[in-house]
């Protein structure tokens, strides 16, 4: 179904304070082919609990850059085991072999840096929407992350018009530490996203 975004608004409102559980399965209710995705940074463990909780099977698209930690690797493997992951894993065209040989990880300021996010992150993320086509997109953003982040809601529209549900939206760090330890579920601090280097930085993903 495709939501005016004067409607998208009067949910948000609506939506303020409802439990993640709830916005999820109305969400779920109405979409064709939901999708979640992961990097599997820190308190994703709580979006993929979530939503596997009301949607066992639905696909989870990993984006593997290649230069995740082996504190994150470990914890991928942990979680798609404990909370059977439909993964659908998507990985660069290039090996980081490769890639390491001709330019490493350049900073922000090499020119290099956008082919780099190109290589490693944009396009298997095209690539994975384009195959799965989601008409509805569960991710874990939340507010007071980044100043694109502020901008957006519980229910905001992709640039193709794909409904992105983000049911933790309104939570800070202490509510999901509770949410997390009240479900006996891990989280893994020691993440590194090399598109990034600051944490307040943007991608590309969402802009
Ligand atoms: N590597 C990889 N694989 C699969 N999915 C991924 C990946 N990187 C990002 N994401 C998903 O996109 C959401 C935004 O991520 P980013 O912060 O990296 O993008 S952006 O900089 O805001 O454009 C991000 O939202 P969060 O759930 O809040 O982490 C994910 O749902």
């Amino acid at each position: 179904m495709a939501y005016t975004e004067e409607q998208i608004h009067k949910l948000n409102q609506q939506f303020k304070g409802i439990p993640p559980e709830e916005i999820i399965s109305w969400a779920i209710q109405s979409a064709k082919n939901p999708l979640v995705t992961t990097n599997f940074r820190p308190y994703e463990v709580a979006i993929l609990h979530a939503v596997t909780d009301v949607s066992p099977h639905i696909p989870v698209v990993w984006c593997d850059t290649g230069y995740n930690t082996p504190n994150t690797y470990k914890h991928a493997e942990e979680l798609i085991a404990r909370l059977h992951l439909n993964v659908k894993l998507y990985v660069p065209k290039q090996t980081s072999s490769h890639r390491d040989a001709i330019m490493g990880i350049p900073g922000i300021d090499d020119p290099r840096h956008q082919l780099f996010t190109e290589q490693v992150k944009l396009e298997p993320f095209r690539r994975a929407m384009e195959e799965h086509k989601p008409d509805v997109w569960f991710t874990n953003l939340r507010q007071g992350q980044t100043a694109l982040r502020d901008s957006l809601d519980i229910l905001s529209l992709s640039r193709d018009g794909v409904l992105k549900v983000s049911p933790f939206y309104h939570y800070n760090d202490s509510q999901l530490d509770a949410y997390l330890k009240d479900r006996n579920l891990p989280n893994e601090h020691k993440y590194f996203d090399p598109t990034k280097v600051l944490e307040n930085r943007e991608c590309g993903l969402h802009t």
